[in-house]
């Protein structure tokens, strides 16, 4: 039988060179509508275990205990009528998104109840499939997995960079989000700079599926290459200054490139004005 060192959180950890152990845990993030789901479903098609952290938090607003505790904060305009007699009553996310984006406070109180919570969900996830060795790599595709400090479960942390622009046709075609909605959401998060750098790799999704879904094929090559991983990583055709998006600018991306490795690096400063509070 393996021996394994218990972790603090209680969880076992299986021997291996990754943080978690013998499975590399690779954190997705980028701006809203940049295409990290797609990202995350081209690298599920070459066998990663992908966490989903939208969903999972859906999952627990449909669970009683969590459930409870929203209404318990934000009274009952947030349930959804149940759709058959009988039937549990739902949150409505829609309502619920209204309140907690148009106030800062009641986000808070909202991730106080859900966060906790949605991390317990990624560590046993984790710790489940580094044990069963069930695929050769974990993402946890999370918009906010810095602002939250869930990039300490990570081994890497990837930023999928896709024009504002795009960003935002692409919505518009697949949410029914006004512009409103959508900045509401941007402010309550870190700005995108910010998050680009702290990255140690980059997608850039400025053209077709087609196009991204190569540019995974390479990142995955990248991200099964034996440990340990050093320095930082863009994938993308050759540079094309005028196809880039909101932030970057190609000394910022030149800077970017020389930076040290993540990993061992002391966190920077807790964001400053815009956004959410230091973590
Ligand atoms: C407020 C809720 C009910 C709205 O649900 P809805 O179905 O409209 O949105 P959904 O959960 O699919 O989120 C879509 C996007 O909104 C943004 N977003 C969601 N939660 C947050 C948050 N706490 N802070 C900043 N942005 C957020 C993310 O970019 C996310 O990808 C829901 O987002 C929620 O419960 N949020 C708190 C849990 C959480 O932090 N989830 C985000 C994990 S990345
Ligand atoms: N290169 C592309 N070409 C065309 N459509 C795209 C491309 N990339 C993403 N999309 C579409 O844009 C929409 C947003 O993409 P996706 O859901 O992957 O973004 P996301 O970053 O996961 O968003 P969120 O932050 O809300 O989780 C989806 O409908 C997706 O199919």
């Amino acid at each position: 039988m393996p021996r394994y060192a218990r972790r603090p959180s209680g969880q076992r950890r299986p021997p291996g060179p990754w943080k978690n152990g013998p499975v590399p845990v690779v954190g997705l993030i980028g701006g809203i509508g940049a295409g990290k789901s797609l990202v995350a479903a081209a690298l599920a098609a070459r066998g990663a275990a992908v966490l989903d952290a939208d969903a999972i938090g859906h999952a627990l607003l449909d669970q009683r205990p969590a459930r409870q505790e929203v209404v318990a904060r934000f009274g009952e305009d947030v349930l959804a009528p149940p759709a058959e007699e009988g039937e549990a009553p739902r949150i409505d996310r829609k309502a619920l998104g209204r309140l907690v984006f148009s106030e800062e406070t009641s986000l808070r109180a909202l991730e106080a109840i859900l966060h906790p919570r949605m991390r317990k969900t990624f560590e046993k996830a984790i710790a489940r499939i580094s044990r069963r060795r069930e695929a050769p790599l974990v993402v946890l595709d999370a918009a906010i997995l810095l602002e939250a400090g869930w990039d300490d479960l990570c081994d890497s942390v990837v930023f999928v960079d896709a024009p504002a622009s795009s960003r935002r046709e692409r919505l518009a075609r697949s949410r029914e989000w006004s512009a409103e909605q959508l900045a509401a959401r941007e402010a309550a998060q870190w700005p995108l700079d910010r998050k680009r750098a702290r990255a140690d790799r980059v997608v850039v999704n400025d053209g077709s599926t087609d196009e991204l879904k190569a540019r995974v094929d390479r990142l995955w090559q990248d991200l099964t290459r034996r440990p340990p991983w050093r320095g930082r990583t863009e994938v993308e055709d050759e540079p094309d200054d005028t196809s880039r998006s909101d932030a970057t600018s190609p000394a910022d991306r030149l800077s970017s490139r020389r930076r040290a490795p993540r990993s061992g690096a002391p966190r920077t400063s807790p964001p400053k004005g815009r956004g959410r509070r230091p973590r």
